[in-house]
């Protein structure tokens, strides 16, 4: 496959990926040796005898083969690496998906203050070698700054705006108002005038400055040559209604949309995600992929030593499903 990659820009190359691939399907790899009814299949376990750094990568590998021809963005989920102790395993992920000339996301949650924030960008883009990584932007601008300076000319920053969980409302949802004169003594105060926002169109609003700051982004991760901005948002797809706020809100900053399959959003939840170009967000299943040979409708076609093979099925039907919503909608772009 002939794709071309590594543009200045993250946002060109994801979208270069997107057109070649005729799809926004990203697929998140997050192993599970035995968790919550998902599993790698047994045989794995056996061959690797046991190690886990062995198994996930060879239950990694395997996914990648399956599914990689329909995918331009795969994500992995540092957590799962981290329990099983298995880094090894996640870098040689990446670099496998690098080999099969696509991008990948690192899901880390990062930030924290400046030099500390310096440690991550170098752990994430040098180390690593991810692509992209999310990031928690509620500690503010000076918390995202020394982490974009960071970050290295083609990479992108992807910053929780609404999240997938049920809960993600209880601050997310509320209402601010910045009002500086008052002293951080007074923990509450009563509104007469003002203008109130929800602290998730706070963030989207600040993602789209801080992609515009040519002091912060530094060199290279402002705009692409599509016009997309290298700062991107999370926004769950259990959440339609949020989405389609903010995607009027920040229609130049692409979504990272999860919550697709295990979470219950489906493709007709997510087209608030895309803009009429057809562009504008990935959507994100990984539980329903990964583990797709454990459930139906694969688990009827597809034995435990079949799974990259029911991973690849599950990931077709969620690019047709995906596809057919957008046809629907007037939104397909490739
Ligand atoms: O709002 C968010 C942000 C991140 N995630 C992560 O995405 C995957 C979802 O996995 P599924 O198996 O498809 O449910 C997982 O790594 C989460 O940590 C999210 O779900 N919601």
């Amino acid at each position: 496959m002939n794709v071309k990659m590594y543009h200045k820009s993250f946002s060109d190359n994801l979208i270069d990926q997107i057109k070649q691939k005729k799809s926004i399907i990203c697929i998140g790899l997050d192993p599970r040796i035995e968790e919550s009814g998902s599993k790698i299949p047994q045989i794995i376990m056996e061959r690797a005898k046991n190690n886990y750094n062995d198994a996930i990568w060879e239950f990694n590998k395997e996914i990648i083969d399956h599914t990689c021809e329909i995918t331009p963005i795969f994500k992995p989920n540092i957590a799962f690496y981290s329990k099983y102790n298995a880094l090894d395993a996640l870098k040689k992920t990446i670099d496998y998906i690098h080999e099969k000339k696509t991008l990948v996301i690192l899901d880390a949650k990062r930030n924290d203050i400046g030099s500390t924030a310096e440690a991550y960008a170098y752990a994430i883009f040098e180390n690593f070698k991810a692509d992209a990584v999310t990031f928690n932007g509620y500690l503010g601008s000076d918390g995202i700054a020394p982490f974009l300076k960071y970050v290295p000319k083609g990479k992108g920053v992807i910053v929780l705006l609404k999240t997938s969980n049920k809960s993600s409302g209880e601050f997310q949802d509320l209402f601010s108002i910045s009002i500086p004169e008052i002293p951080p003594s007074e923990i509450e105060t009563t509104i007469e005038k003002g203008i109130l926002i929800r602290n998730y169109i706070q963030m989207a609003r600040l993602i789209k400055l801080w992609g515009e700051n040519p002091k912060l982004v530094g060199e290279g991760n402002s705009y692409g040559t599509y016009g997309y901005s290298n700062i991107l948002g999370v926004v769950g797809a259990t959440f339609p209604e949020q989405m389609k706020l903010i995607r009027k809100e920040i229609p130049k900053n692409f979504m990272l949309v999860p919550g697709y399959g295990a979470q219950g959003g489906t493709a007709k939840d997510i087209i608030n995600s895309v803009n009429e170009d057809g562009f504008g967000a990935i959507i994100s299943a990984s539980r329903s992929i990964n583990f797709a040979y454990q459930k139906s409708p694969y688990k009827e076609e597809f034995d435990e030593n079949k799974f990259g093979p029911a991973a690849g099925k599950a990931a077709k039907d969620m690019r047709e499903a995906i596809n057919n919503a957008l046809e629907q909608s007037g939104k397909i772009g490739y």
